[in-house]
């Protein structure tokens, strides 16, 4: 068999990508997702749009490359976490829209849960700060708001699960009803020790253990397709959530690795081995896959708002036109000319994790240009990611010796460069910056023998580029400095004006 095929659900579209041994890209295709918002703060998917759009574009792919299901090896899933669905076990039909990993509707309950004095548990325990992001508040939101759903649950006739679960299921016509370790580990229900189910957090949030999937390893065969679905049954083997396979895919297998992908978002993950440590600096400890005996684990700086600063300079402000013109828009100045932009427009997270800080922009003066903006808009996307990576080497006692980079917003060299000279190490970029999908191809192809170990998946990663640190020492200390009182300025705003 020639291929291994990668379904990865994002957040904004669904991905369907095939691998060959030598984990080349193939085929793609994608389908882009529509994004509900019901009220301010509250964020939806339909989740029959995201199976329906995950199932066309596998399908679709198959049919372009003329591929027959039998020349697929296995299939690997990954996707975007904490997105929480509950359906119906007997129709399989979601009782309510998706709740999305951005959507806020639960912060109300995690400020109670936070007052009650249950955040040490809950660090202990699952590794995460209190906060509306996980899946936990979420379903219980589901339970106590969709009319019947919690008596159901009781009843035993209704599923959870995050978008990987709910892959899973309608991929094998409901007879697999599981999830993997990476993903369980966003619930704020699972025991990073214990690795299952914590009975005691299911009691805190009151959710039945009946609506439960089973958990397994990331690299593992958890089931078939269905053979109506592509013709014939093709192995299910591999599943993690996107930045957990993202450092699989980066090769940040050994500790002390961390890898970046700057999308929408920024997620900064680091291999710390097989101890899960609990964060003194406000980062989350996760669980990195795999495909060895021992569990192993990561540190965690989730930022919410990186390229779609960028997006926001195009569509709220319209300096430019796509997000690819920033780099030439910030490359006609030397510098920001001292302003600073911090785009906490949805909060900041890690390592603030302050819900009421809002977007500032300092240092105008009448000399400041839309360059100027631009120029502080891609640099706020480094100083962010710099921030935590400061906490991960507190935490974690050590530093990294390189940062690898993915996503969209890898491609720009000037952010990229910004980035290596904050840090002062090397940022590399990878041939394959689809790594995410390449991590889940990894992770299936491992566990059906395609690749025939660890060894034989480093040799496939390969570096396009790497940034060598060229600023001094003192003009970082002196940037970063700067940096730190504009984030200051940003915090608490949203609670001094309601
Ligand atoms: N050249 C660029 N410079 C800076 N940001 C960019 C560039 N190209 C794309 N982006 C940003 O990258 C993001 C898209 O990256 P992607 O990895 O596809 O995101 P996601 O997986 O979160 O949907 C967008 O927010 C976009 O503004
Ligand atoms: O779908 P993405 O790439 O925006 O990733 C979303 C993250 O998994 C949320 O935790």
């Amino acid at each position: 068999m020639k291929y291994i095929l990668a379904l990865d659900q994002g957040t904004t579209s669904s991905r369907a990508i095939l691998f060959d041994r030598e984990g080349q890209i193939q085929g793609m295709a994608s389908q882009e997702l529509n994004q509900i918002y019901p009220k301010s703060g509250w964020v939806e998917h339909d989740a029959m749009e995201i199976w329906n759009s995950q199932l066309d574009v596998a399908r679709e792919v198959l049919r372009e490359k003329q591929i027959e299901a039998t020349d697929i090896a296995a299939i690997g899933i990954t996707n975007q976490r904490e997105t929480t669905v509950l359906w119906d076990r007997k129709t399989g039909q979601p009782l309510h829209n998706a709740i999305v990993w951005q959507d806020r509707r639960t912060a109300g309950f995690c400020d109670y849960l936070r007052q009650q004095g249950h955040a040490g548990l809950i660090a202990k325990k699952t590794g995460l700060v209190i906060d509306a992001y996980f899946s936990g508040t979420k379903l219980r939101w589901l339970l106590d708001n969709v009319p019947e759903a919690r008596k159901r649950a009781d009843r035993g006739e209704l599923a959870f699960g995050t978008i990987d679960s709910w892959l899973l299921w309608n991929l094998s016509d409901g007879r697999l009803h599981i999830t993997d370790f990476s993903n369980a580990a966003r619930t704020m229900l699972f025991n990073l020790e214990t690795l299952a189910w914590d009975d005691e957090l299911l009691g805190l949030l009151d959710i039945p253990a009946s609506v439960l999937p089973e958990v397994h390893p990331s690299s593992f065969v958890f089931g078939e397709s269905a053979s109506d679905l592509f013709g014939h049954p093709v192995p299910l083997a591999g599943c993690a959530g996107d930045q957990h396979a993202a450092l699989f895919g980066q090769n940040c297998t050994r500790h002390g690795m961390a890898k970046n992908t700057y999308g929408t978002g920024c997620f900064v993950l680091m291999n710390i081995g097989n101890e899960p440590i609990v964060s003194k600096c406000k980062l989350l400890t996760t669980i990195a896959c795999s495909n060895r005996d021992q569990p192993e684990f990561a540190l965690e700086g989730s930022i919410f708002t990186a390229g779609s600063a960028v997006q926001w300079l195009r569509d709220g402000l319209g300096i430019i036109e796509a997000s690819g013109e920033v780099q030439s828009l910030a490359a006609s100045v030397p510098d920001s000319g001292d302003c600073y932009l911090v785009p906490a427009f949805a909060g900041l997270g890690a390592p603030h994790w302050d819900p009421y800080a809002r977007g500032v922009i300092v240092g105008i003066s009448g000399g400041t240009t839309a360059a100027h903006v631009a120029r502080a808009t891609l640099e706020s996307i480094a100083f962010q990611v710099a921030d935590v990576l400061d906490a991960m080497c507190t935490d974690g006692g050590m530093a990294v010796k390189e940062l690898r980079v993915d996503g969209g917003a890898s491609v720009n060299d000037l952010l990229m460069q910004f980035q290596a000279d904050l840090l002062q190490v090397p940022v590399v970029r990878p041939r394959v910056v689809e790594t995410t999908s390449l991590g889940a191809a990894f992770l299936a192809g491992l566990a059906v023998g395609f690749w025939n170990g660890i060894d034989e998946v480093e040799r496939i990663w390969q570096s396009e580029r790497t940034f060598e640190p060229v600023m001094s020492q003192a003009e970082v200390g002196e940037r970063r400095g700067r940096w730190q009182e504009a984030v200051q300025r940003s915090m608490g705003w949203q609670k001094h004006e309601s």
